[in-house]
């Protein structure tokens, strides 16, 4: 079995964060580790209150696992600041980590806001050149590029954008933006330097969407490690969201999360 590893935040609630990506691997029937950067108290209806870990504390958990355990692809979700997106590049380039996907998570769907503003310029300076793929939603990708947030933008000028810090890959999420989207489709593009692909899935109507990005991000990482190539690692991990989200079922007050088993009924 092949083995992935999390570096992110913990969600209590068990919706997104580390909870969402073990549930993730484990369906995708690879072993999943995991590196905790913050202690979220956080539930479906929001975020409560965040306890960010010492770069320190990141930095002694990546060393216990990368020290004895082999692992054939990771994913980072929430960072929290730059200190830990620092420690984090360092270890990657220090056990010359391959198949590396970067979730650059900045808010909850909450609204409750995950990164600190400054750690922008070190995801795009220390972790994306490192990056075998990132996969920021519609709003992370415009901050990225440095664009205001009512801006309309050409989704491929601003994929071309994103290129230009790095990383093999480029995924932009359009999910939450294809709310107001006539076509229904729940888009994502790809990019890779020379050709852009299209991922259309079904839109679903729903706000039970606690974690997808998380989601995502995991089920990609995980079938990077059992050795797909990217188009085929990203096309069948949003076959798997699109399933868990319309699988979904009521678990609090708010937003419920996807349904990370849908698969094992
Ligand atoms: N209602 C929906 N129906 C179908 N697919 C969706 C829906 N909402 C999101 N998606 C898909 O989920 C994936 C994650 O996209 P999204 O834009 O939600 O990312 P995100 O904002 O990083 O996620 P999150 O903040 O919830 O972790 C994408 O593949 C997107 O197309
Ligand atoms: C610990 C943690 N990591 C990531 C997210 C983003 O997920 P979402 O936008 O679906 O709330 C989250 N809410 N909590």
């Amino acid at each position: 079995m092949k083995k992935v590893l999390t570096i992110a935040g913990s969600d209590s609630g068990g919706g997104a964060g580390i909870q969402a990506d073990i549930k993730t691997m484990t369906v995708h029937q690879v072993y999943g580790a995991s590196v905790i950067t913050a202690v979220t108290a956080q539930n479906t209806l929001g975020v409560q209150d965040v306890k960010t870990l010492s770069a320190r504390a990141v930095s002694s958990q990546l060393e216990s696992v990368l020290n004895d355990i082999e692992f054939s692809a990771l994913k980072t979700g929430m960072l929290a600041n730059s200190e830990i997106i620092e420690e984090v590049a360092l270890k990657i380039k220090k056990y010359s980590l391959s198949n590396l996907v970067v979730d650059p998570v900045m808010v909850a769907t909450s609204g409750d806001l995950l990164l600190k503003k400054a750690a922008v310029k070190t995801y795009k300076e220390k972790l994306f050149p490192l990056a075998e793929i990132i996969t920021p939603n519609l709003h992370e990708a415009k901050v990225l590029a440095g664009l205001e947030a009512e801006k309309s933008i050409d989704l491929e000028q601003l994929a071309a954008e994103l290129m230009k810090f790095g990383s093999n890959y480029v995924l932009i999420k359009g999910g939450h933006s294809s709310q107001n989207n006539q076509s229904r489709k729940a888009v994502d593009l790809l990019y890779d330097g020379s050709y852009f692909r299209k991922f259309e899935a079904e839109y679903i109507e729903t706000n039970n969407t606690h974690g997808t990005g998380c989601t995502l991000s995991a089920a990609i990482a995980s079938n990077l490690a059992k050795g797909m190539e990217m188009g085929k690692a990203v096309a069948e991990a949003k076959d798997y969201l699109t399933e868990a989200i319309r699988n979904h079922f009521i678990v609090g007050q708010g937003n419920s999360p996807v349904n990370h088993v849908w698969n094992l009924k």
